[in-house]
């Protein structure tokens, strides 16, 4: 049903070792995978500096496939490497099993749970969290959800961990039954997890291998956790989108803002459009100096959040050094943006799908445009995308290890006209 992507790694010959997995001369070994009970490192048992190699050949192949001529010119970076376990702060756990013994992890080919509270790939603090959150589940009394028999509460824990130790945890129920009861856990729980920031629930009523619905009940006071990524504090709402590998990402937005800087001084001014801005990593770290930023993001939660850091930092929303975040579908309001209004470089970071042909169409017809950032995290959709913008040639490349253990990558390129 929901796939629980795992990674982990580390280069050379770091030794670490977590209940369920160790890393020894850059391989990492899982007793999850050992017993076949788990499969979602793909490239697990690989000496890590060879995954790196690889992610970077492979990135570089697949531009080359699409591109032609196109792709001689790149400047490739060398590629940024991850921890190779204990680097993920997002976990999205399938719940199964019962109330009193609940599996936090995947399900299994017949849709019953199989427990992975001990994944290597996450952070210390979200390992620590698992069986607190499993006892949480039988404190509360939210039956686990039964796929296959259609029955219970509670679907997933989601759950999100800040570089200081602050977790976000939500729950995704069927239906508000136990939501009385989990509100009445928030004090137990805290007294268990200190750190804990925000606690919520979220709504799925439907049978569908869905992650969440649209409904989210925060029971906790504060709705927004603080993650601090490179140079900004972004403030997750529970709904809103955080990379799945902080320190990688902090090093991605720094990357962006280096090549921006180069393309486009910002004390010389320009204008600056973050397509799929998510809480605003990219415009804020792009924001200063005489630049005006637009980023442009669907979820209105993601807007509030960005605006927030955007006015912790003390930036106004227009003139130069303004940063005015617009909650609109992107390819919409680029295409209702006037002429007059074209941007010097335009940042995009879409989810895995890519641009899609609209958007590659209207930044292929963008007279004005000088630049192109694209950060992907799918270097196919990433290459059908420059496929379709023709008169855009790649400069720079560089491949970003965020989901280490696996072939997936995040790609940032750098196109000029
Ligand atoms: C890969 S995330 C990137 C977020 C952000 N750039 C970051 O670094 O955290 C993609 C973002 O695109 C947003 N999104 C998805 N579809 C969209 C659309 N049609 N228009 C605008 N934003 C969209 C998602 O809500 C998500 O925040």
């Amino acid at each position: 049903m929901v796939p629980v992507d795992l990674p982990l790694a580390l280069p050379g010959d770091v030794a670490a070792a977590t209940a369920h997995g160790s890393t020894a001369g850059g391989v990492l070994r899982c007793a999850y995978h050992a017993a076949g009970v788990c499969g979602s490192c793909t490239w697990l048992g690989r000496p890590y500096d060879e995954q790196l190699a690889r992610l970077d050949a492979d990135c570089r192949e697949v531009l080359a496939a699409a591109l032609g001529t196109r792709a001689h010119g790149i400047e490739w970076s060398p590629p940024v490497a991850s921890p190779p376990a204990a680097f993920r702060a997002k976990a999205k756990m399938v719940v199964g099993g019962t109330v009193a013994a609940p599996t936090l992890g995947i399900l299994d080919r017949t849709g019953n749970g199989t427990d992975l509270r001990a994944c290597a790939l996450l952070t210390p603090g979200l390992q620590a969290a698992m069986p607190v959150l499993a006892d949480l589940v039988t404190q509360a009394r939210l039956t686990p959800y039964d796929v296959p028999a259609r029955r219970g509460e509670l679907k997933h824990l989601i759950v999100v961990e800040a570089p200081d130790g602050g977790l976000m945890v939500r729950a995704v129920l069927r239906s508000t039954e136990g939501l009385p009861r989990l509100r009445a856990r928030l004090g137990w729980l805290r007294e268990r997890l200190p750190r804990l920031v925000v606690l919520s629930a979220n709504l799925q009523p439907v049978h569908a291998a869905v992650l969440e619905g649209p409904e989210e009940v925060v029971l906790s006071e504060e709705a927004t956790l603080p993650v601090a990524v490179g140079d900004v504090t972004l403030h997750l709402r529970p709904q809103g989108f955080v990379q799945t590998n902080l320190a990688v990402a902090g090093t991605l937005y720094r990357q962006a803002r280096a090549w921006a800087e180069r393309a486009l001084p910002a004390a010389a001014g320009g204008r600056v459009w973050d397509l799929y801005c998510g809480a605003g990593g990219f415009a804020l770290h792009l924001a200063g100096g005489r630049r005006h930023v637009v980023g442009v993001e669907v979820a209105a939660e993601s807007v509030a959040a960005a605006e927030r850091s955007r006015d912790e930092l003390g930036a106004p929303a227009d003139g130069p050094g303004g940063v005015r975040f617009v909650a609109a579908d992107a390819t919409r309001w680029a295409q209702e943006q006037p002429a007059a209004a074209a941007p010097d470089l335009v940042v995009v970071n879409p989810p895995r799908r890519g641009l899609g042909p609209d958007l590659a169409g209207r930044l292929e017809a963008a007279d004005g445009a000088r630049y192109v950032l694209y950060s992907s995290c799918d270097v196919t959709s990433l290459a059908r995308d420059l496929a379709a913008m023709p008169s855009w040639r790649p400069v720079a490349a560089q491949v970003l290890d965020m989901f280490p253990q696996t072939r997936h990558a995040e790609v940032l390129v750098l196109l000029s006209r």
